[in-house]
């Protein structure tokens, strides 16, 4: 309650009365010095406390502020005149409520309603949560209390990474609070204005953050991002990682929010280029994913015979369909291990079944060369005992003989059995050992068809020629852009054959393909397309960049000559070039390739000509 404002003029015993009745209002007790403040209260005489010149400074320059300042000036004077400190902590209140705490953007305190007491304060805290601290140690606090949010806005320091205020939630969401971290929001891209001095956010005394202790922490996160989690994630970029380095060492060099500022637009541009670099990243790992599906894809085809195998392969397909991360590539790894295991034991089994063939050879020509040798034996006994017969003077003596003939003979016979009886036995042996290798080679046979590289030259066979074309004009009609392809057919090949002989053209045919990937970019493909016939294809390529590109490849046959048997023997080709038109089917397309090609030929050939 306020006490009124007495006047000077008054008689001393209304004053007296005056005081008497404010002692008695304030519950203070009548001694003789409280009796005389009181009194010189009511007689306007009373000498002012230091706090009181203070507070009386305080509404002077109040008074000469703008807005409705003035006015509240003009209530403190009158509470301070009166000493009515109810009146006056109301009105700090209302200065603090309206003046001081800013109440969208800035600092929003909804805290609950507050007790006014006698003393002025120019505390904002919380006190229904008194063990609120305000500051980003807030969310840490311990109290289960729901507590107000409040957000501050930072100035200054943070400019460099355009934020300009930090959230920091102080209502009590579901859990409890010391599990929460404090919220850090980095918001409104405008640039701010930078106070060098701010050391403090005015209007918010107990709220303000210290701008230099940010600028460092900044400065340290930043330092530490590019130092060691960034260059972990750029390892297949060694100049972006050197680069983040030098940022790090530029950034943590800094001593002023300026120098930090300066470096704003580099880090921009480094940003950039990760974000350029991380998008390539993932194209490559894109890539090098259908690479390995194609893998497993042609390894199952391989083994559907085998159920085992082709489960093994089933379920490495299944793993490579969901999501890929670091779990499911071990898995993948181990299952496909399994797989190359169970084919080392495929060709063990196909080198052992050939040995054992050879064993069976062996044993046959031996049993031959036993049942020769008894046979032979039997025959000059036979002779033998046939001059012994002539010799013979009795049937005592012929009977004797005759019984020695039998006997051998039967031993002859025994032995020509046992020998014929082998004999069949090692046929039927190399016969079953003779399918298995059949049955094998077959499979091994099959997995070099079914394989995307032709064996001869390491270029792509067919198979693996359609997937690339498929893959590159998906790629060209999705970009927009040109894709060439080019057909390769080497110049009177018959005669470098027939003269040289075949094993000189396949060296040609293998030099040739070695000439062409050395010559194209390495995303350009050579594939073989038959015989003596290759396509390559050129993605991102217009139709007289194809031809220019197939003419060096040409010139390059011409200076790295083919070496045969120390023999140099040049060698040509010739070439039609046609572009992918759009929704071209890859039949239409060689075909007009080979049209052009064939007009190469027949123009005396060695030379390249671009489709219609
Ligand atoms: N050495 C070897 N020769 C092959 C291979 N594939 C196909 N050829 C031979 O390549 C020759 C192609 O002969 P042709 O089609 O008459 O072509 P050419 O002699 O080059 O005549 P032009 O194309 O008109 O210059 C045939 O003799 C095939 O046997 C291979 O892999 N190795």
């Amino acid at each position: 309650m306020a006490d009124k404002p007495t006047k000077p003029e008054q008689h001393p015993a209304d004053i007296a009365r005056e005081a008497f009745r404010r002692l008695a209002a304030r519950r203070i007790a009548p001694t003789p010095e409280a009796y005389r403040e009181v009194y010189d209260e009511v007689a306007g005489v009373h000498e002012r406390s230091p706090a009181e010149t203070i507070l009386a400074d305080l509404a002077a320059k109040l008074a000469k502020a703008p807005g409705e300042l003035p006015l509240l000036a003009h209530r403190f004077a009158d509470a301070l005149k009166t000493r009515d400190w109810d009146s006056y902590g109301k009105q700090l209140d209302q200065l603090i409520a309206k003046h001081l705490i800013p109440q969208q953007d800035n600092v929003r305190c909804e805290t609950p309603p507050r007790q006014v007491t006698d003393k002025p304060s120019m505390d904002v805290k919380d006190e229904a949560t008194p063990a609120s601290k305000v500051g980003i140690s807030l969310a840490e606090d311990v109290e289960p209390v729901p507590r107000p949010k409040l957000s501050i806005p930072l100035v200054d320091d943070i400019k460099p990474l355009q934020a300009r205020k930090i959230d920091i939630p102080l209502v009590d969401e579901p859990g409890p609070a010391r599990t929460r971290p404090a919220a850090i929001s980095l918001v409104d891209e405008k640039p701010l204005q930078e106070p060098d001095d701010a050391e403090q956010v005015p209007g918010t005394p107990e709220l303000h953050f210290n701008d230099t202790q940010m600028t460092r922490t900044l400065r340290e996160m930043l330092v530490r991002a590019l130092t060691l989690p960034i260059p972990a994630l750029l390892q297949g970029a060694p100049e972006l990682t050197r680069e983040s380095e030098a940022l790090a060492m530029a950034i943590g060099s800094t001593r002023s929010r300026a120098a930090l500022t300066e470096l704003e637009p580099r880090f921009k541009h480094f940003c950039f280029k990760v974000e350029m670099k991380s998008g390539d990243m993932a194209e490559e790992r894109e890539l090098l994913l259908r690479l390995f599906r194609l893998l497993i894809e042609n390894i199952g085809e391989l083994v559907e015979d085998d159920s085992w195998l082709s489960g093994q392969i089933a379920n490495v397909q299944e793993i490579l369909a969901g999501t890929i991360n670091y779990a499911t590539l071990v898995d993948a790894t181990s299952s496909l291990k399994e797989v190359i295991y169970k084919q080392s034991l495929l060709k063990h089994s196909l080198a052992e079944a050939k040995t054992h063939v050879k064993d069976m050879v062996l044993t046959v020509i031996d049993r031959l060369g036993t049942a020769a040798s008894t046979t032979d034996e039997y025959h000059k006994k036979i002779e033998i005992y046939s001059k012994k017969i002539s010799a013979a003077k009795g049937a005592a003596e012929l009977n004797s003989i005759i019984d020695h003939v039998m006997h051998d003979t039967r031993i002859a016979q025994i032995e020509a059995q046992r020998s014929h009886d082998d004999v069949v036995a090692a046929r039927q042996e190399v016969q079953a050992a003779e399918t298995r290798i059949h049955e094998l080679e077959v499979q091994l046979v099959q997995m070099s068809e079914l394989a995307h590289e032709d064996q001869l030259t390491g270029s792509l066979n067919r198979r693996g020629l359609d997937e690339v074309l498929e893959r590159e004009m998906a790629r060209a009609e999705r970009k927009k852009s040109p894709l060439c392809v080019a057909l390769l057919d080497l110049d009177n090949f018959k005669k470098l054959n027939d003269t040289h002989g075949h094993s000189a053209g396949d060296g040609a045919l293998v030099h040739l393909v070695k000439v062409v990937k050395d010559t194209l970019r390495a995303m350009d493909v050579i594939a073989r397309f038959g015989g003596e016939e290759f396509l390559i294809v050129l993605p991102h390529t217009e139709l007289d960049e194809a031809v220019q590109t197939v003419t060096r490849i040409q010139r390059e046959l011409t200076k790295q000559i083919f070496m045969h048997d120390n023999q140099r023997l040049l060698i040509t080709f010739s070439s039609g070039v046609a572009l992918w038109r759009d929704k071209e089917g890859q039949t239409t397309l060689i075909e007009r390739a080979d049209a052009a090609l064939y007009k190469a030929k027949k123009a005396g050939k060695n030379r390249v000509i671009p489709a219609d």
